[in-house]
């Protein structure tokens, strides 16, 4: 192995999330993957001796195995590799980045500079990407009612959900969050800065990945009763530029739009879909709930964090 190559150690290797970041990464020539043995991949001991060596870690755990293993390394003291943590434990926790590159401008370098980053969720990556650019131009007001749907695929409940969809045991489509307590509410409504909690209601549907996230609007309850294109405006200026997120003309989707477009890519794609005659307007987010939502967006965060090249 050259002395050159930055070393990994992806904690939860064999998961969903770890699987897809140990596959991205094999593409990404300056990087070494190092593994523990399987036997021992859930030993606290092996996981602090791994992570000792390297230079970066990511955690692609459960939420208390992800709190364990920062525990671990704050053993480490100096010696701590830098971390990712595709979980939800850290997304508001201060100290920690938020590692949503395209959030505001100079958002990548905070995450290039920092030691701890946090992979956003799934569905708060669409809805954030729609939502704070509106509310930062004064579109759209910090307490407005927000409500969000969404779709996702399968794969989001990682193994166990996996399993039930596969085997034929799982509804071939259902809302859940019904408890207004999903763990994605508190970073969609600390990145999107909204003082008012958001209605959030997703659902699962009988195919392995892809997402749509969506925010319906009326036009006339907006700040100065904005028009269509003018919210289109705000989000073509805010991604000018970006290389994975991009705003795309509403009429080419004829009206209709699927999840699945853009599985295996770390793309994300926004559209205002609208009618001024109506004054109604629904902002929609396309990615894939594991690539810009999850293992794609963390390896867009270790590129940054280790100096590498966009990929
Ligand atoms: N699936 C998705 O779309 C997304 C998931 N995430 C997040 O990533 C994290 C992992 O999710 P996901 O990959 O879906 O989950 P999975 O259930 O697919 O994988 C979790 C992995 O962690 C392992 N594990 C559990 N406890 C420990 C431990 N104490 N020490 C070491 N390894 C352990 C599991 O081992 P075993 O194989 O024995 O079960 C499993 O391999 C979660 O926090 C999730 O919220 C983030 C974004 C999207
Ligand atoms: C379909 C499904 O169950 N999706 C998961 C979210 C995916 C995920 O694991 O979210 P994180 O990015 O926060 O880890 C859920 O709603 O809990």
């Amino acid at each position: 192995m050259s002395q050159n190559l930055k070393s990994i150690f992806i904690d939860g290797e064999a998961g969903t999330t770890g699987l897809g970041i140990r596959d991205r990464l094999a593409a990404v020539p300056e990087v070494e993957v190092r593994s523990i043995a399987s036997d021992r991949r859930k030993d606290p001991a092996a996981r602090k001796d791994m992570m000792a060596g390297v230079d970066l870690v990511v955690l692609c755990l459960p939420d208390d195995a992800a709190k364990e293993s920062v525990a671990l390394a704050d053993e480490l003291g100096s010696d701590a590799p830098k971390i990712v943590d595709a979980a939800t434990a850290h997304r508001i926790a201060p100290g920690w980045v938020y590692g949503f590159a395209e959030l505001e401008p100079g958002q990548a370098d905070k995450i290039a500079n920092a030691n701890r980053v946090s992979n956003p969720g799934c569905y708060p990556t669409g809805a954030i990407a729609l939502l704070r650019p509106l509310v930062d131009a004064g579109l759209l007001a910090q307490d407005h009612p927000v409500a969000v749907n969404a779709v996702s695929g399968y794969s989001g409940g990682g193994k166990s959900m996996i399993e039930a969809y596969e085997a034929g045991t799982a509804p071939a489509f259902e809302l859940y969050g019904l408890g207004f307590q999903h763990k994605h509410l508190p970073e969609l409504q600390t990145y999107a800065r909204l003082t008012r909690r958001p209605i959030f209601i997703p659902s699962v549907g009988n195919f392995r990945q892809g997402m749509l996230v969506s925010v319906p609007l009326h036009l006339d309850l907006l700040p100065g009763k904005p028009r269509v294109a003018d919210l289109q405006a705000a989000l073509v200026e805010r991604y000018a530029g970006s290389t994975y997120v991009s705003v795309v003309p509403a009429a080419e989707a004829g009206g209709k739009l699927e999840p699945e477009a853009l599985n295996d890519t770390n793309k994300l794609e926004l559209r205002v879909f609208g009618s001024d005659a109506v004054g109604q307007a629904v902002l929609i987010a396309r990615l894939d709930n594991l690539g810009k939502g999850a293992s794609g967006a963390a390896v867009q965060n270790i590129r940054l964090m280790l100096g590498l090249a966009e990929g």
